[in-house]
C-alpha cells in the first residue's frame, strides 16, 4: 500500500497549524497564567503561604514553556512520573526517529501539528501537577462553567423538547422517529461549534436556539451519513432480544453548551430504544481548553438538577439516575489524552481497543477526533475515510465534526475546490460539518 500523506505541521508558514502555534496556543497559556493570578487570594484562603507559592510556581513554569513554544525551542521528555509518562516519552523518541540528520531536534514548528498540540496541553497540566497542592487545579474549568451558563436559553428550550418529546414517543411512528433521531444528531454536531480552543479560550456558547436554525444549516452538512445511523440502530433495535445489551458509545468532546447536545442525545437513544445502553468516553486531564472530564459532567448534570427550570430539572434528575443505574456508563482513559493517532490504538492502548470493539456504533464528536482518526495528514479531499483511518475499524463508527482544521476526506471529486473557491475559510472556520460513517452497511 502507498505511504499515507505527511502530517500537517507548524513548519508549513501561514497554514492555519502555523497560525495556532505561532498565535492560538500562547494566547491559551497566558490564559492560563492569567487564570492562576485571578485564584490567588482562593489559593491563600485554601492552603495560606504554601498555596501562594505554589501558584508562583505554576505561573513560572508556564512562563518558562510559552517562552519554549515562542521560540521553537526543542521538545523536552515531560519529567513528573504519572501512568502516561513513559508513553510520551517514547512517542517523543520516535517523534525524533521520523526527523533526517538535518532536520534537527522535534521542536514546535517543526514536528507534526498534532503532536506539539497535544503536548502543550500536557506540558500545562505537568505545570500544575507539580505545583502541589493547587495540583487539582483546572485552569479551564472557569471558562468550560460559563460556556454552559451562556447558553442557558438553548438549553431550556432543548430539554423542554426532549421530555416533549419522550412524553409522547410512543405514539410517533418509523418516519416519525427518524426525524427526530435526524434533530438531534444534527443539534449535536451543530454544538460542536461552541469549543474554547479555537476561539482562543475566549467565550464561544449558543446564544440562540438552535432548533430553529436546523433548516437553514443543513447546507453546510458536506457529508451527510445520517441515514446509515438509522438503519444500523433500527436493525439493532428490530433483532433486539429480551435482556440482550446493544451499546452506544460516544467519545465526548467539548463541556458545556456541545455536552448538552450529546446527552440530550443519548437519552434519545435510550427512550427511543435506538440504544439500551451509552457509554461516554471523556478526558482524565484539562485538555483542549473545553473537553470534558467526569468533574465537568457531574457538575453539568448537578447544575441541570438544581436549576429552577422544570425540564432542565428534569433531565438533570433523569441523567443522574441513568448514571446510578448503569445505564449510562462514563469511561475515562490516557489514551485519549496522547498524542497518538487512532489508528495506533491497539498497540498502545489493547484494553480500550477491546472495549470499543463491543459497540455497535462509536460516535465521535468533534475536530479533535476527527484528526486523530485520519491521523492529521494532507490527504486529498476525495480519500476514502475508511481508508483515512488507517486500519482503525473497532466497531462501525461516525464523526460527527464541524471543521476545524485543515483536513477533510470522503468528499466528491471537485468538492473541494467549489468549497474552496467559494468560501477560502470553510476548513477551519466550524461553519461547515460532517457525518462520516465507516461500517459494514
Ligand atoms: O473541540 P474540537 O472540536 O475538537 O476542536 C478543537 C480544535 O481546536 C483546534 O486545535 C484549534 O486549536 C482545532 O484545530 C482543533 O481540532
Ligand atoms: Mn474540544
Amino acid at each position: 500500500m502507498a505511504e499515507p500523506p505527511p502530517f500537517l505541521s507548524a513548519k508549513d508558514v501561514g497554514s492555519f497549524a502555523y497560525l495556532t502555534i505561532k498565535d492560538r496556543t500562547p494566547q491559551i497559556l497566558t490564559r492560563a497564567i492569567d487564570t492562576l493570578h485571578r485564584h490567588k487570594s482562593e489559593f491563600f484562603e485554601k492552603h495560606g503561604e504554601e498555596g501562594v507559592e505554589a501558584e508562583k510556581k505554576a505561573i513560572s513554569l508556564l512562563s518558562k514553556l510559552r517562552n519554549e513554544l515562542q521560540t521553537d525551542k526543542p521538545i523536552v521528555p515531560l519529567v513528573e512520573d504519572c501512568a502516561d509518562t513513559d508513553l510520551w516519552n517514547q512517542h517523543l523518541e520516535y517523534q525524533r526517529g521520523l526527523l533526517n540528520e538535518s532536520d534537527g531536534q522535534p521542536s514546535w514548528f517543526r514536528s507534526p501539528w498534532l503532536f506539539v498540540e497535544c503536548y502543550m496541553y500536557r506540558r500545562l497540566h505537568e505545570a500544575i501537577i507539580q505545583s502541589p497542592p493547587i495540583n487539582g487545579f483546572d485552569v479551564f474549568k472557569e471558562s468550560k462553567d460559563q460556556n454552559f451558563f451562556e447558553s442557558q436559553e438553548s438549553v431550556m428550550a432543548l430539554c423542554t423538547h426532549l421530555q416533549e418529546l419522550i412524553r409522547t414517543i410512543e405514539d410517533l411512528d418509523e418516519n416519525q422517529l427518524k426525524n427526530e433521531f435526524f434533530k438531534l444528531l444534527q443539534i449535536s454536531l451543530w454544538g460542536n461549534k461552541c469549543d474554547l480552543s479555537l476561539s482562543g479560550g475566549g467565550s464561544s456558547s449558543q446564544k440562540t436556539n438552535i432548533m430553529n436554525s436546523l433548516e437553514d444549516l443543513k447546507q453546510f452538512i458536506l457529508v451527510n451519513d445520517m441515514e446509515h445511523l438509522w438503519s444500523l440502530l433500527s436493525k439493532c433495535k428490530k433483532a433486539r432480544e429480551n435482556m440482550s445489551v446493544d451499546r452506544v458509545y460516544i467519545v465526548l468532546d467539548n463541556s458545556g453548551f456541545e455536552l448538552v447536545t450529546d446527552l440530550v442525545l443519548a437519552d434519545f437513544l435510550l427512550s427511543s430504544k435506538l440504544a439500551t445502553e451509552i457509554h461516554f468516553h471523556g478526558k482524565m486531564i484539562p485538555w483542549f481548553v473545553s473537553d470534558t472530564t467526569i468533574h465537568d459532567l457531574n457538575w453539568v448534570i448537578k447544575q441541570m438538577k438544581f436549576c429552577n427550570h422544570k425540564w432542565m430539572s428534569k433531565c438533570g434528575a433523569n441523567w443522574e439516575n441513568y448514571i446510578k443505574v448503569g445505564r449510562w456508563v462514563y469511561h475515562d482513559h490516557i489514551f485519549w489524552t496522547l498524542p497518538h493517532e487512532y489508528s495506533a490504538m491497539p498497540l498502545v492502548a489493547p484494553d480500550l481497543y477491546a472495549e470499543l470493539q463491543k459497540a455497535c456504533l462509536i460516535l465521535f464528536k468533534g475536530d479533535l477526533n476527527y484528526r486523530k482518526l485520519t491521523g492529521d495528514r494532507k490527504w486529498d479531499f476525495t480519500v476514502p475515510f475508511h481508508q483515512a483511518l488507517c486500519g482503525f475499524h473497532p466497531a462501525p463508527l461516525c464523526s460527527i465534526r464541524t471543521l476545524k482544521a485543515e483536513i477533510q476526506v470522503g468528499l466528491q471529486p471537485g468538492q473541494g475546490e467549489q468549497l474552496t473557491a467559494l468560501d477560502p475559510h470553510w476548513l477551519t472556520s466550524g461553519k461547515y460539518g460532517v457525518f462520516q460513517f465507516d461500517g459494514p452497511l
